[in-house]
């Protein structure tokens, strides 16, 4: 019965006539997952190899049909023109016993609708120039940090340091907290954070499998993270919540806008579990991704010395022309960073497949394809980065791939570090802001080359989702007088 099961799953494109890639009998098309390969590259062999033949083509996941779109204007209709019909990601989560999975991200239909809405005036532009300075803070912090191991002369181990950074923004942003990460690694905070990604409870394909079996695996009481840390953010977050009701403490930060709709009695009102798992997603979606664009940042400046150079003449002239003020006018005005994080973005996207699911049968324009109600999308983001036809020679490190010219000749969905549509991430403008901060603490005074402890060339993994390097990346460090 199971194998008939199986058989007839595994032959539901054949059924359609939609070009399918021969799938595993266990695993679908994800056997190599986790092991050689991440997610983004492996959606990458379909995409080139579809791409120009068919708008989707058919995949799975374990059992499960998905649909890859290979074509630049369906991925627009999915995204943005489309929305309707594609709303929820199809994600796994169980409220009842793990709160934290039932965030923003994993929320379906009305629920993430209200939520969305609800959230979205925590990230204003208004909101980042007032966490400016507290970000700055930490920064300035930072840059003092890379003078001690400047220092010391040994190499710099750029993970860590970049996710001690990000950490301690994401700490006092999100909690109002000085997590201290930079003075030191052994703190709960930056244990538990890192925990998440480092080791987490599920790899990718198991949480593929999740997302296909999602109503057993409630049934079954499974849990996206370990127990641990959900005890700890239930924690922390419990007792902060407490403490700032009790002693009428107010800040300028996300957990206060969290507690203002905890607090009211209006239609706008979250539980204490809605906000923890708000209060969480900002934390582990807030940290990882800069920290890991920061690495690979300063990973390919160390590999491009003149880009590096342009980068550091860029913000001491524009420095000067704000009287050498670092103000928050001052770094908006710092365009060449932009384009150098958003070429860091399409070359290392953090993460590099978006999913989606149809809510509704959903005929493909100009096409005979229909894709049915339930059925996964991958959206290959990493692919379509890598396509030569929107930026050639795309393993190249070539931040004019973001000269205004170049981005106006380019449709808009080729660039998706941040997903596109309604379901767009949430906190693109803060990760952004706090990642173009590491790049001015750490160029201002400092010269990176690669240190030869660095194995070329980078191999890419992504543990838990986000595309990272396999190895650690060391770098060499000169001041600069
Ligand atoms: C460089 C930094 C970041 C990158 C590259 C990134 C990337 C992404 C991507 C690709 C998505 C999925 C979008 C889609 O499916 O269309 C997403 C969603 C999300 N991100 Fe980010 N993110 C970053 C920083 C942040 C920060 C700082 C926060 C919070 C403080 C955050 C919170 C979220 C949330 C809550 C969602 C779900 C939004 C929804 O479904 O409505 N992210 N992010």
């Amino acid at each position: 019965m199971l194998v008939l099961w199986i058989r007839r799953n595994y032959a539901y494109w054949k059924r359609l006539g939609v070009p399918y890639e021969e799938p595993h009998f266990l695993y679908g098309n994800f056997k190599n997952v986790d092991r050689y390969q991440h997610d983004g590259q492996l959606i990458q062999e379909f995409y080139r190899k579809y791409k120009g033949k068919s708008p989707p083509v058919g995949i799975y996941t374990f059992f499960k049909p998905v649909a890859v779109p290979t074509d630049i204007g369906l991925v627009k209709n999915i995204l943005i023109k489309d929305f309707n019909f594609f709303h929820d990601r199809g994600t796994f989560y169980n409220e009842k016993d793990d709160p934290l999975s039932a965030n923003l991200f994993n929320e379906t239909g009305l629920k993430w609708k209200q939520l969305r809405n609800k959230l979205s005036p925590t990230f204003t532009s208004g909101k980042m120039k007032m966490m400016f300075t507290t970000m700055w803070d930490v920064a300035k912090k930072f840059e003092s940090k890379i003078d001690e191991v400047c220092k010391s002369g040994e190499d710099l181990h750029i993970r860590k340091f970049m996710a001690r950074f990000t950490m301690d923004v994401i700490g006092t942003c999100a909690f109002g907290l000085e997590t201290n990460s930079l003075d030191s690694e052994n703190n709960e905070f930056f244990q538990v954070g890192m925990s998440i990604f480092e080791n987490p409870k599920h790899g990718t394909r198991f949480a593929f499998l999740l997302n296909v079996f999602g109503e057993y695996g409630r049934k079954l009481r499974f849990k996206l993270f370990r127990d641990e840390v959900i005890k700890f953010y239930t924690r922390i977050v419990r007792e902060t919540v407490d403490y700032r009701l009790a002693n009428h403490v107010e800040r300028s930060d996300f957990l206060q806008l969290l507690i203002r709709l905890y607090t009211t009695n209006g239609e706008d009102k979250l539980s204490f579990n809605e906000l923890l798992a708000q209060a969480f997603v900002f934390h582990m979606a807030g940290f990882e991704t800069s920290s890991t664009t920061l690495q690979f940042c300063f990973y390919e400046l160390a590999c491009n010395p003149e880009i590096q150079d342009r980068v550091r003449n860029h913000i001491n002239e524009v420095l000067e022309k704000h009287n050498g003020q670092l103000t928050y006018e001052a770094v908006m005005d710092m365009k060449y960073i932009d384009q150098v994080i958003n070429e860091t973005l399409r070359k290392y996207p953090p993460v590099g497949v978006l999913q989606r699911e149809a809510s509704q049968d959903y005929k493909i324009p100009n096409s005979d394809f229909v894709l049915e109600k339930g059925i996964s999308l991958f959206i290959p983001s990493y692919a379509i980065h890598h396509d030569p036809e929107f930026y050639p020679n795309p393993s190249k490190f070539n931040p004019d791939n973001f000269s205004e010219e170049a981005v106006k000749n380019r449709p808009s969905v080729a660039f998706l570090p941040f997903g596109e549509g309604p379901r767009i991430c949430i906190g693109a403008r803060f990760g952004l802001l706090q990642t173009k901060m590491g790049v001015i603490a750490g160029l201002r005074k400092f010269r990176y080359s690669l240190s030869p402890r660095t194995k070329q060339p980078l191999k890419l993994i992504s543990k838990f989702f986000v595309l990272r390097p396999d190895d650690v990346i060391w770098l060499n460090i000169e001041p600069i007088s």
